[in-house]
């Protein structure tokens, strides 16, 4: 019997995978030739490829952006490369980025979803790889609401409360991390007794503080902290574009599942992943149903919801009551729970490793450039000496022009998200005379804009200089129009990065604190070097500094009294917001 099943299971393998195959040859070939209108429009200059594999083989999946720097160099401002059967183009200066991805925005706003990460791990919900849909626009007007320019301003004080907590771990922290052997996991787990650690909890804190209105009170054991992580980890590189044949290759999505193991596994990480940020939205609704009141988007969006008449709303995507499109301009409608529950996850996976790879990148070079450092601490010491007896605070900012440009050098020499997020060409289009068909994936190569010397003259080099005007505050500059644009670490148009308030905050906050309060060492031997990109980053989407060691010594007696007091003071106010206090 089985032996006659077997035979039938081979034969349909035969046939659904070459029919499947051919089909999706002919589909292609019939999409390059679609647009007739752009018949002998030439295609943007790029590598040549292999049939069927295109430039795939030609790239480290995981670690694409030295070879499309590369190639960057080689073709000029935009080149095109075909992984499998995905058409990408590249673009690499400021000045395609913004002529394509901001000023003819509303063709490229769309997203260019991998299939694997978005439609089966993330059931299609996640937000940042939404199209340029109504569903998007539903969820980007229901946070702009909280994290948009002028409301980011209300999470200040919680980004001032858990930065003191954060100077307080550091003083404990001391040379723990240097005297203490750490390894760091297989999928980039940090260990708890890391000062990685320290920086982590602040940056999931203060976001987990905005979705969900709780704390993370603990960097031992916490229920969420770490797992963050670990569902951040896996997804940035299962998005990764490359890592999957059937991201490339479309006609694999139609094969059935026992001859789709990734499929299979993929559903898997969508359970693992709805374990955690179900859970935190289940929580947050016992809560609301129990009456207690909760501060947070989640809290209000449901509270909103639920006035609404919608209490329960299963399922995803959003209520609709208008019809979905690219003509459709509303944003009205409300969030299904598990479009809710991922909109909430995409923020704190948004929202942390960003914010934390830019904290310890910036300590990376500041360690390698001792005068650049040294001259921040005398402008914090000159602004906020420590006999005010007080810590640096929002209203100090006009006046650290050069703590500002070095958290902007740093941005720019490493930005987190280094090719950025790639957007999708939703129309057919013509830039320069090279034709871009819709469908097309499009990057904006942060990392080539950021390493183009006409524009940032010896690029590899950390100069704050590059920002710095004596006497002057010095603007952080972003938005997402491109007037006035330095850097480009925050993308670009209407998907520019919407939390980029709350992360210019949190830089802000917490590295002029740390440069006041604390020296920062690492023995040399063990200062990693930036240009080794193997050993110095993780892998995937968002390759962030691995593990390093870096001692923080208190500047003296009066900065250590001034922290312990702070950090005493933020406990009576945790209490008096019903929030959990710091255990350690
Ligand atoms: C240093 C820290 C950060 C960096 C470098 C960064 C960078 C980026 C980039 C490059 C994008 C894609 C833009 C594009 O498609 O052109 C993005 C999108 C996004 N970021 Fe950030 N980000 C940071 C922190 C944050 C924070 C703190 C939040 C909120 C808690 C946040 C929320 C978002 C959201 C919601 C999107 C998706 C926008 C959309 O698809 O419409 N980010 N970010």
């Amino acid at each position: 019997m089985s032996d006659v099943q077997l035979r039938d299971v081979t034969t349909l393998d035969y046939t659904v995978v070459l029919s499947t195959l051919l089909l999706s040859i002919l589909l292609y070939v019939f999409a390059q030739r679609r647009s007739s209108q752009y018949r002998g429009t030439p295609h943007p200059p790029g590598p040549t490829g292999i049939p069927v594999l295109g430039n795939l083989l030609q790239v480290n999946v995981l670690r694409p952006y030295p070879q499309f720097l590369a190639w960057a160099r080689e073709y000029g401002p935009i080149f095109r490369v075909r992984m499998g059967f995905t058409q990408m183009v590249v673009l690499n200066t400021a000045e395609a980025a913004d002529e394509l991805l901001v000023n003819r925005g509303t063709i490229y706003s769309g997203r260019a979803s991998p299939h694997v990460a978005m439609d089966l791990v993330s059931d299609g919900q996640r937000m940042v790889f939404l199209g340029y849909e109504h569903a998007w626009r539903v969820v980007r007007r229901a946070l702009q609401g909280v994290i948009g320019p002028g409301p980011s301003r209300q999470l200040r004080r919680m980004q001032e409360f858990e930065s003191r907590v954060l100077m307080h771990d550091l003083l404990l922290h001391g040379d723990q991390s240097v005297i203490e052997e750490h390894i760091q996991g297989p999928s980039g787990e940090v260990p708890e007794r890391h000062w990685f650690a320290i920086i982590r909890r602040y940056t999931t804190g203060v976001v987990l503080n905005m979705t969900y209105g709780q704390r993370v009170n603990r960097l031992i054991g916490h229920p969420y902290l770490h797992r963050i992580y670990n569902v951040m980890g896996n997804f940035t590189k299962v998005s990764q574009p490359g890592n999957y044949m059937a991201d490339g290759f479309s006609v694999l999505r139609w094969l059935p599942d026992f001859l789709a193991p990734w499929r299979i596994e993929a559903r898997k990480m969508h359970v693992w992943e709805m374990d955690l940020w179900g859970r935190l939205l289940e929580e947050c609704r016992a809560t609301f149903k129990s009456g207690i009141a909760l501060a947070g988007f989640v809290p209000t969006y449901l509270r909103a919801r639920a006035d609404a008449g919608l209490e329960d709303l299963p399922g995803g995507g959003v209520s609709s009551t208008a019809p979905a499109g690219p003509s459709d301009t509303s944003a009205s409608g409300w969030m299904r729970d598990k479009l809710l529950a991922y909109t909430a996850g995409s923020m704190l996976e948004a929202g942390s490793d960003t914010t934390a790879a830019t904290i310890e990148t910036f300590i990376m070079f500041m360690l390698h450039n001792p005068d650049a450092l040294k001259r921040a601490q005398l402008e914090v010491d000159e602004v906020v000496p420590v006999a005010q007896g007080r810590l640096p605070s929002w209203e100090d900012e006009e006046r650290l022009p050069w703590v500002i440009a070095c958290i902007k050098e740093t941005l720019r020499r490493r930005p987190p998200t280094i090719m950025g997020v790639p957007h999708r060409a939703d129309a057919d289009d013509v830039y320069e005379g090279y034709f871009i068909p819709k469908g097309t994936t499009v990057i904006g190569n942060i990392w080539a804009i950021h390493m183009d010397a006409s524009r940032y003259p010896d690029p590899l080099a950390f100069r704050p200089e590059r920002w710095y005007t004596p006497g002057k505050p010095t603007r952080w500059a972003s938005g997402p129009t491109s007037q006035d644009r330095d850097q480009y670490a925050f993308g670009w148009g209407r998907r520019f990065c919407q939390g980029s308030y709350m992360a210019e905050a949190s830089l802000f906050i917490v590295l002029t604190r740390l440069l006041w309060g604390l020296d920062i060492s690492c023995p040399p031997a063990r200062l990693p070097d930036p240009n080794d990109e193997e050993t110095t980053w993780t892998d995937g989407f968002i390759p962030v500094p691995k593990i390093f060691p870096a001692a923080f010594r208190v500047r003296s007696e009066a900065h250590a009294e001034v922290i312990r007091n702070v950090y005493a003071d933020v406990q009576r106010e945790w209490q008096v917001l019903g929030l959990a206090v710091d255990e350690r």
